[in-house]
């Protein structure tokens, strides 16, 4: 598997290595030993998730606060996302950076997300099915996140907004400025 380090520290693309036959192809979806290998990261992954949504849907900015902060490891199943993690450590140099990778089930692109990343997606294709480990569990009580459209973070999510379909409960996520109100006084 090839591995890339993005310009938010510990924020990695990974694109697997593929072994095409006559009868389709194979490839590790995860390795544990190479992964901690190139990255020098520890990580145990305790749940998986799995969503499917149609074009213009939009899950995020979420993450998970303290400890019950969450890292993840996503990719596509089917069709073609735009995936974008914002590095919300407070003592990181890339505080309030994103980066946005298209992720699909043709480029088999992965992205690790680091605990203390806002993480979100949109789907670009007619439908996406998205997969992703974490490394921590699903925690209600320590949902958090930071409004899709934010000025500050400046996120080009690549499609109309009008074309967007958000959940009620994303649209009340609140702003950047907010969200650091909230996160200092945790
Ligand atoms: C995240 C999660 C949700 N749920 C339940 C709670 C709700 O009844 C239902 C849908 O949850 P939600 O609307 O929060 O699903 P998404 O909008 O896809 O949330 C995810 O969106 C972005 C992309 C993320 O990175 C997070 O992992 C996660 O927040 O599943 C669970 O039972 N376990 C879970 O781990």
């Amino acid at each position: 598997m090839n591995i890339q380090e993005t310009k938010l520290s510990g924020c990695y693309i990974i694109e697997p290595k593929v072994f095409g036959d006559e009868r389709g192809y194979f490839f590790e979806s995860f390795n544990k030993k190479q992964f901690e290998e190139v990255t020098g990261l520890s990580v145990d992954f305790v749940q998986d998730n799995q969503s499917s949504s149609r074009y213009g849907v939009l899950r995020g900015l979420h993450l998970q606060y303290g400890d019950a902060a969450q890292a993840k490891l996503v990719r596509v199943l089917s069709g073609e996302v735009l995936d974008v993690a914002v590095d919300l450590r407070p003592e990181s140099e890339t505080y309030g950076q994103h980066v946005a990778v298209k992720l699909t089930a043709e480029n088999r692109k992965q992205l690790f997300i680091p605990r203390g990343f806002a993480h979100g997606f949109v789907v670009v294709s007619e439908q996406a099915e998205f997969f992703y480990k974490c490394d921590n569990f699903y925690n209600p009580k320590a949902e958090g996140g930071v409004i899709y459209n934010d000025q500050s973070l400046n996120i080009d999510w690549g499609i109309p907004e009008e074309d967007m379909i958000i959940s009620e409960k994303d649209q009340q996520l609140p702003t950047f400025s907010s969200f650091e109100k909230i996160y200092s006084a945790l």
